[in-house]
């Protein structure tokens, strides 16, 4: 009898992108989030649900400190990226941005070309020949599946594009800088369902290379194109686990009643 133990492949448990510790946030006086404690992992999609007001999209503006620009709101606690607590004081949040890129719920192309809608954002932080910038660009739109429908209108402006084109080009401009992780925030909330499916498809081929976090109220979309799904309710994140088990077998009666649409 051969003794010898077949190989058994390792099963390694997923590197978080981040690492959320004891995470509170405020609008004001206003607690927006509560006590968050989560982990994101690399390449993979992790949704954030739950109902209107529970701070998803609170959540994922901490990831790249979006809320810096707005008076009044602050963070306390810890969002570890690369061991490194992003919620310090004296963070380059330029670099943060461009590491962490995301796309908004309403397509917000800038009104210049196509081109430069691209190129402008890469512009920021390299310096490439127009030859290199040219490939850039192309591969950002190849990346966003846009390259067939819009390489004839390069030099055409953003906004004549159709809204699902823009969402696109909205992924595409930020792809273009090569960041490590997207956060998207309702991206399809404004596209018909053709749109809608093929920005679920390139969301399903970019989690190959990116860590992506995704905010939707489209309990199916949760389901066919996320990994790991974080149920949150008035601020507090109720549930999280691997989507299957999340949408399958819920720990929580409340995660359930929401999935299964009896919320409220
Ligand atoms: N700028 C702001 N000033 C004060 N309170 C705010 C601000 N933005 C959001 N809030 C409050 O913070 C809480 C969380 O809001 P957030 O937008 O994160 O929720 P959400 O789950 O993304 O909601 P929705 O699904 O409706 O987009 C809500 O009670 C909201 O009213």
């Amino acid at each position: 009898m051969n003794s010898q133990l077949s190989a058994v492949p390792a099963v390694s448990a997923p590197r978080a992108t981040f690492e959320i510790a004891d995470l509170n946030f405020f609008y004001g006086a206003f607690q927006g989030l509560k006590n968050i404690n989560l982990k994101i992992h690399e390449k993979k999609v992790t949704a954030f649900i739950g109902p209107s007001g529970c701070g998803k999209s609170t959540l994922l503006r901490t990831l790249n400190r979006m809320y810096d620009l707005y008076p009044g709101q602050r963070a306390e606690g810890q969002i570890l990226y690369n061991g490194r607590n992003i919620l310090e004081h004296g963070l380059d949040v330029n670099m943060l941005r461009a590491r962490v890129g995301m796309v908004f719920q309403k397509p917000t192309p800038f009104p210049m070309t196509v081109y430069e809608n691209i190129a402008f954002g890469v512009r920021l932080y390299e310096n490439l020949a127009r030859g290199e910038m040219d490939e850039r660009v192309e591969w950002a739109l190849n990346k966003a599946a846009l390259w067939g429908e819009v390489k004839d209108k390069l030099h055409k402006s953003g906004l004549s594009l159709s809204g699902g084109q823009q969402q696109r080009l909205c992924i595409a401009r930020g792809v273009a800088v090569k960041p490590e992780v997207l956060l998207l925030d309702e991206p399809t909330s404004a596209l018909d369902p053709i749109s809608t499916a093929k920005i679920e498809e390139l969301i399903s081929e970019l989690k190959g290379e990116y860590t992506i976090a995704i905010v939707t109220h489209n309990m199916q979309q949760a389901a066919r194109c996320s990994d790991y799904t974080a149920y949150m309710y008035l601020g507090e994140l109720v549930e999280f686990g691997e989507t299957d088990q999340i949408f399958m077998n819920p720990g929580r009666r409340e995660t359930q009643d929401y999935i299964t649409g009896r919320f409220g």
